[in-house]
This record gives structure tokens, sequence and C-alpha cells, in this order.
């Protein structure tokens, strides 16, 4: 990528978005086009068409999209397929009909199916029945890597699909309701922790709430107490997490380095021209709750509510095909979830 070229960061201000923003803007590129949600809402067609033609950018990350955890999946089914799917539509037709260089747009590894092969090679895809709780979010995911894939072969665009693990990092997404474990654990324990310690002051500017009595019941609603927290499921699946910078760096460095046909490779009938990304390694969700509350300091008891689902058993990725293209992670766990917590400090 020329350093004067334009770039289009769309979900600029989300997880990943705002990791790529801030690599770009290390690496000097300066001539970024961003638009919030507001300004451009990416399910309408109209405004899309318009944007791209006033700004025809050269490359397109796209990291915008309605994202959410396993019950925000399984509860808002038709937000996740309908939203995911305009915005994709959109951003892709529009992309090509504008002359996009490049563009990398961004699935999830909810892709595959439930009980594939772990780790999960690219080539699982499609050969079995989806996780239940999040099948429209992954359908719709599977369409995007179809849509840049038959662009790709039909009008010869540059259309790259990554597949990422679970993401986690500053700016994540704290709602109890609707995050994904990482975060919401984090969240839990502290808000525990500061009502274990009496700070009713600290609850109830970090809950940003009216009074302490809001508070508590807000807690409560969520399984908070003096003496425990409530965590979902059993605890027992498994889950990969990836730095959300180290995920910015590799897809700047795709988008640098690496074209379709360098992940289609030579087939006959092309497909699964997708790309894994993330570290290799998982852990189990009960390990993950240990870490955590060392690093919190939290001394209560997790309970774990099984009614709540605890979705696919495992989705380690095969990162072989990213390690052999040249990228590897390098923030660990244990230091993510450090920083992480360290972040959601200076913001509390
Ligand atoms: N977080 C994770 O664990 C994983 C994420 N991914 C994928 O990575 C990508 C980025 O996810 P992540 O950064 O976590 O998500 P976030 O929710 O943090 O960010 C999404 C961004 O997209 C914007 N957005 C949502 N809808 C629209 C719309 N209709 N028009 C314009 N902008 C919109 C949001 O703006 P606003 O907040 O203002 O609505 C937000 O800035 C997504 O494609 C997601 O599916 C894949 C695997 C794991
Ligand atoms: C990125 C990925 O993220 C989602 O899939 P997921 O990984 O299953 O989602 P999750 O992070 O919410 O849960 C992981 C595990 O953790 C357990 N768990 C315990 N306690 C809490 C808890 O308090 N909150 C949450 N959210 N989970 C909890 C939970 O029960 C589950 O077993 C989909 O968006 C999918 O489409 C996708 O792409």
């Amino acid at each position: 990528m020329e350093k004067s070229a334009k770039i289009y960061i769309a979900g600029h201000r989300g997880l990943v978005g705002s990791a790529i923003l801030q690599e770009l803007k290390d690496q000097g590129y300066e001539n970024l086009i961003l638009r919030t949600h507001k300004q451009l809402d990416l399910t309408d067609q109209q405004q899309t068409a318009q944007f791209f033609k006033d700004h025809r950018p050269d490359y397109v990350f796209l990291a915008a999209a309605t994202v959410g955890g396993i019950v925000a999946n399984n509860i808002y089914r038709a937000d996740f397929i309908y939203k995911n799917l305009m915005i994709q539509n959109n951003v892709i037709h529009h992309s090509y009909l504008n002359g996009v260089k490049k563009l990398l747009f961004l699935g999830s590894t909810c892709i595959y199916p439930k009980m594939a092969p772990q780790p999960m090679p690219e080539d699982s895809l499609l050969t079995g029945p989806l996780e239940y709780t999040n099948e429209p979010y992954a359908i719709a995911k599977i369409a995007g890597i179809k849509m840049c894939e038959s662009y790709n072969l039909q009008y010869g665009t540059n259309f790259i699909s990554v597949m990422p693990t679970n993401l986690y990092g500053p700016n994540d997404n704290f709602d109890l309701e609707k995050s994904h474990v990482l975060p919401a654990l984090i969240r839990k324990m502290h808000l525990g922790k500061l009502l274990m310690d009496g700070n009713e002051q600290a609850l109830v500017k970090e809950m940003d709430v009216e009074n302490f009595a809001f508070a508590k019941a807000e807690l409560s609603k969520h399984g908070i107490t003096k003496e425990s927290i409530e965590l979902w499921g059993t605890g027992s699946p498994r889950r990969e997490f990836l730095w959300s910078h180290d995920m910015a760096k590799a897809c700047v460095y795709l988008m640098h380095n690496i074209d379709f046909k360098d992940v289609a490779g030579e087939q006959k009938e092309v497909r699964n021209t997708h790309l894994n990304i993330g570290t290799g390694e998982d852990i189990e969700i009960k390990e993950l709750a240990a870490l955590i509350k060392k690093t919190v300091g939290y001394t209560g008891k997790l309970n774990w509510d099984s009614s709540k689902p605890d979705g696919t058993p495992r989705k380690l990725t095969d990162v072989s095909k990213l390690h052999a293209l040249g990228w590897k992670h390098e923030v660990s766990l244990e230091k993510g979830v450090d920083m992480m917590y360290e972040a959601y400090l200076d913001k509390a």
C-alpha cells in the first residue's frame, strides 16, 4: 500500500477497527477515510453507494459489523444475519463498482462446523452443521467469503477474507449481556470486587447509575453479589484469544503482502479462499476465569449457570497457512489480560 493511498476503515471505532486505525497511523498512513455509524449507515445501500462514488478509496478494511457474544447471537438472530449481510453486500459490491484495489473482509472462526476437526483447517468449511447459537451470524460471514471469492473470479477483484479467532483488547464491548466472555469476566470480577470492598461510590460511577440501590439491582440481575459472581455455561468449552492489536498487525501485513491468488492457490474448483487468523493455542473457560480472577484480584466465589449455553465445545484455529505466509502473533494471553485490565481501569 503506497503511503499516499486512500484507505477506508469501515468500523474504525470498534475493537478491531480502532486497532487497525492505530496500526496504520503508526506506519505513517495519513490519507485515511473514517465515518462513524451515525455518519454512514452501511446497511443503507443508497448512502453506501453515494459514499463510495464520492470518495473512491484505494483500500478498504471491512471491520464494521453487528458483533456480540453467545447470548446476543442466540437472541438477536435476525439482526445478526440481516445487518451483517447488508453491510457486506453494500461494501463489497460498491468497492467493486468503484475500483477499490484491495479489500480485506473480516469473517469469524464460527463459520466452521460445530464438530470440525481441531485445530480447524480452512477446508473444513461447509463440511458439517454449524453451532446453533451463532448460525445466523456464521451464515452471513460465509456469504461474505463467497461474495469476495465470486467477485474475484468473475470480475478479477482482489478481495481477501480473513477468519479471526476470538478477539479482545482495549475498546472491547463490556456490556454484561452482549459482550464476549473475556471482557465480561473482567468486568464482572471488577464489579464484584468493588461490591465486596463496599466501594459504593466507585460502583455508582462505573455503572453510570443514579445511586447504589440502582447499582445493586443491576448487579444482581447479572448474578453479581457480595459473595460471588455468576458465569455462563459449564466452563468446560475451550476458546482461543488473539490480542486486538496483533489482529490489526495481521490485517495490515496481509493487505501489504498477500493477494487473493496467494490464498486461493491452484484449484480447478476454487473454494476455501479464506485465511484463519489466530494464535493456535486455546484455554478452557474455567482456566481463563482463574487467570482473570488472579489478574483482577477477585476473591469471591465463581458460580456457573448451566442454564446459559456453552456454545461450540472448541474452535482452535489451524494457523499453518497464516504462518507459512509469514505472520505470527506476539502477545500472549497472560500479557494481554494484564494490559486489558489496565486499559479498563484507565477508562473506569
Ligand atoms: N470481537 C471478536 O471476538 C471477533 C470479531 N470478529 C469480526 O471482526 C470485525 C470487527 O469486530 P469488532 O471490532 O469486535 O466489533 P465492534 O462491535 O467492536 O465494532 C464494530 C464496528 O462496526 C460499526 N458498525 C456496526 N454496524 C454498522 C453500520 N450499520 N454502519 C456503519 N458502521 C457500523 C460499529 O459502530 P457503532 O458501535 O457506532 O455501531 C463499530 O464501530 C467484525 O466483522 C466481527 O464479525 C471476528 C471474530 C471475533
Ligand atoms: C467470537 C465468537 O464469539 C461468539 O462465540 P463464543 O466464543 O461462544 O462466545 P462468547 O465469548 O460469548 O462465549 C465463550 C464461552 O464463554 C462462556 N461464558 C462464561 N461466562 C460468560 C459471560 O459472562 N459472558 C459471555 N459472553 N460468555 C461467558 C460462554 O458460555 C461460552 O461457553 C460468537 O459471536 C461467535 O459468532 C464468534 O464469532
